[in-house]
């Protein structure tokens, strides 16, 4: 273990933050102030943030200049507990020098064996499935009926080819898939381990029939699935989205879907969070909705809330952080 560096503030945000995180930030000196409101309470934040060290950011609210602000000049640095940073304001953490961790890499297993189940779960109609026999209507008479899309020789396609697409793509590799695609802007050096070629956003779209959308939500991505790209995928096209509901235009989506311009969607992210109970997209039989879970596991959650410990660590103790923002 380092030496411990001298006593510090640290504000953790949630009052669920892992025990194992907690025990590390303490063991190397932290004395933790731990909000207590769930879901988190901005007030509480602002009251306890003032005169922090660094800020552990253990949920999905603005992190932006109020907060900022409210902590005060002597802050050094903040980590969120999370891989996507789209509600962090990354151009006022650089104007203001104030280093930024996050914690990718680390999410991508959990959330690439759920992308998977949505890709199975969408692909053959488990909602729908589950709904008919809660409604009394087993067809099981009918040699047609619930017939799903199979991952067997399917074109498997990737918006964004990150950690979480790459890691989906080697458990496919055992699934005789009849090819991988991805679109990213600039084509990865890796793409060869995964049998993977870099190919333009419409062929992607013409040609994938899972498409998985796992790329960080920014201003040019966003709403990049509308109904423009929608018209273009294959009406047995399966969709899954476990990056950000702002990817997709939902109004767009929900028409793709109940007019049969693709044939089913599995999301984990939705716009808002939580999707509201009376959500046109809950009552739709091709449309499997999860409450963005892709990294509630044990395992995974550990791991991400160390990481965001070491990332506040090293940046105290005088180290770059292991996963800066910027
Ligand atoms: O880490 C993230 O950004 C997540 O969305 C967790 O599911």
């Amino acid at each position: 273990m380092s030496r411990a560096a001298s006593a510090f503030k640290v504000l953790v945000s949630h009052p669920n933050v892992p025990t194992p995180a907690l025990e590390l930030l303490r063991s190397r000196g932290a004395e933790t102030i731990i909000c207590q409101s769930v879901p988190p309470s901005r007030e509480e934040i602002l009251k306890k943030v003032p005169g922090v060290d660094a800020i552990y950011w253990a949920h999905y609210q603005p992190l932006n200049a109020g907060i900022l602000d409210a902590a005060g000049p002597q802050l050094r640095c903040v980590s969120t507990m999370s891989s996507g940073l789209d509600y962090a304001d990354i151009p006022e953490f650089q104007k203001r020098k104030i280093p930024l961790g996050h914690t990718p890499g680390v999410v991508k297993n959990s959330v690439a064996d759920l992308a998977i189940g949505l890709m199975i779960a969408a692909g053959r109609h488990f909602h729908a499935g589950r709904t008919e026999i809660e409604r009394s209507q087993w067809k099981v008479e009918q040699i047609n009926w619930m017939m799903g899309q199979e991952i067997r020789d399917s074109v498997i396609g990737f918006f964004g080819f990150g950690g979480i697409s790459q890691a989906i793509a080697k458990r496919l590799q055992c699934w005789d898939v009849a090819k991988i695609i991805y679109h990213t802007r600039t084509r990865k050096e890796n793409d060869g381990d995964f049998k993977a070629e870099h190919v333009p956003f419409e062929t992607l779209l013409k040609e994938s029939d899972f498409l998985v959308v796992a790329a960080p939500l920014t201003n040019e991505t966003r709403e990049k699935f509308s109904a423009k790209a929608f018209e273009l995928m294959k009406k047995t096209s399966v969709f899954v989205n476990v990056a950000r509901g702002g990817l997709v235009n939902q109004t767009d989506l929900h028409d793709a879907l109940t007019t049969g311009k693709i044939f089913a969607a599995g999301l984990d992210v939705t716009t808002p969070e939580p999707l509201p109970a009376d959500s046109p997209l809950l009552k739709l039989p091709n449309c499997v909705i999860l409450p963005h879970m892709g990294t509630q596991t044990m395992k995974t959650t550990i791991e991400m809330s160390l990481l965001a410990a070491n990332n506040i660590l090293n940046c105290i103790e005088g180290k770059p952080m292991i996963r800066p923002a910027y």
